[in-house]
């Protein structure tokens, strides 16, 4: 285990499965950020180099008195998932919401896809590469399961908005099966199929998912770590925070603990055992 920040450098997952899933089924439009990551590869001792679609650095927030992040420092690389685990209180959601341009923070630099993003609005955060899911799914319960997608696009280009649908369920066909269906009417597992898929319309970067867990029976948590790792397969970074450990173990490629807003630990699986991680979060 490696002690304490700068967690990994996002290497190992990158672009191991290029072309496939969505990428084969994307437009013109979208994919930008993506192509410059892809000519921003460089050489370093012969190894291809991706830089990453993520990088906090440094990351310190404060509500008042109280500091909910501490020099936080993390990376994720394109088509990699980590995972950030935490007890309650340990700063993930506010992780995720001053990455999404909701919370301002007190010092350090988030980079979208190379980008800075601190001080931007959530849209232009959006725009940069980043899909945020928040905890508790948030389907438009009246729309159809292929109208939930379509808000995702963030894009006036029907034509290309309906390639995007077509990819999307290329990748997660039971939403296909479900493309009528309105979103109020779907289990927990299957709106969170549909968020996840809502949150990679729009192309992004990197997908960062609060909880993605939580209200899931056991047999929907195996489902979402397949979803999950799909959704990497097309290239997209992945960051989820998690409080269920077997999920963020068995699902990320890197892991860091997270309590009370500073980064304890971090590393893969095999680095991380479950019992150690236990330790940390009773
Ligand atoms: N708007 C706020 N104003 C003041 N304090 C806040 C605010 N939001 C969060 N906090 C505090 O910041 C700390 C981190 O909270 P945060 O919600 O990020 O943790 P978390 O790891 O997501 O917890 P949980 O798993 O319970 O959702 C906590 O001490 C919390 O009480």
């Amino acid at each position: 285990m490696r002690p304490d920040r700068r967690a990994g450098l996002g290497q190992g997952g990158a672009n191991r499965h290029p072309g496939r899933g969505l990428v084969r089924s994307r437009g013109a439009g979208g994919l930008s950020g993506r192509r410059d990551l892809r000519r921003r590869r460089g050489s370093r001792g012969g190894a291809a180099v991706t830089a990453p679609v993520l990088e906090v650095r440094d990351l310190t927030v404060r509500y008042g008195h109280v500091t909910a992040l501490e020099d936080v420092s993390l990376t994720v690389g394109t088509g990699e998932v980590v995972a950030v685990v935490g007890p309650n209180g340990a700063g993930k959601t506010t992780l995720l919401r001053t990455m999404s341009g909701l919370v301002k923070p007190a010092s350090g630099g988030i980079s979208i896809a190379g980008r800075d993003v601190v001080g931007l609005p959530a849209y232009r955060v959006a725009r940069a590469g980043l899909a945020h899911v928040p905890e508790g799914r948030g389907t438009v319960a009246p729309l159809t399961v292929e109208d939930n997608l379509r808000l995702g696009a963030l894009s006036e280009n029907t034509r290309e908005t309906d390639r995007r649908i077509a990819g999307m369920y290329e990748v997660f066909p039971a939403l296909g099966r479900l493309k009528r269906r309105r979103a109020g009417l779907l289990s927990g597992g299957e709106q969170q199929m549909l968020v996840v898929a809502r949150g990679l319309m729009s192309q992004p970067s990197l997908l960062a998912i609060d909880e993605p867990s939580m209200g899931l029976a056991p047999i929907m948590v195996r489902e979402l770590v397949g979803m999950l790792r799909r959704a990497a397969e097309t290239g997209v970074g992945v960051l989820i925070v998690e409080q269920n450990l077997a999920l963020a173990t068995q699902l990320a490629d890197r892991a860091l603990i997270l309590v009370r807003g500073t980064v304890r630990a971090s590393g893969s699986r095999g680095e991380l055992p479950a019992d150690l991680l236990e330790e940390f979060l009773a």
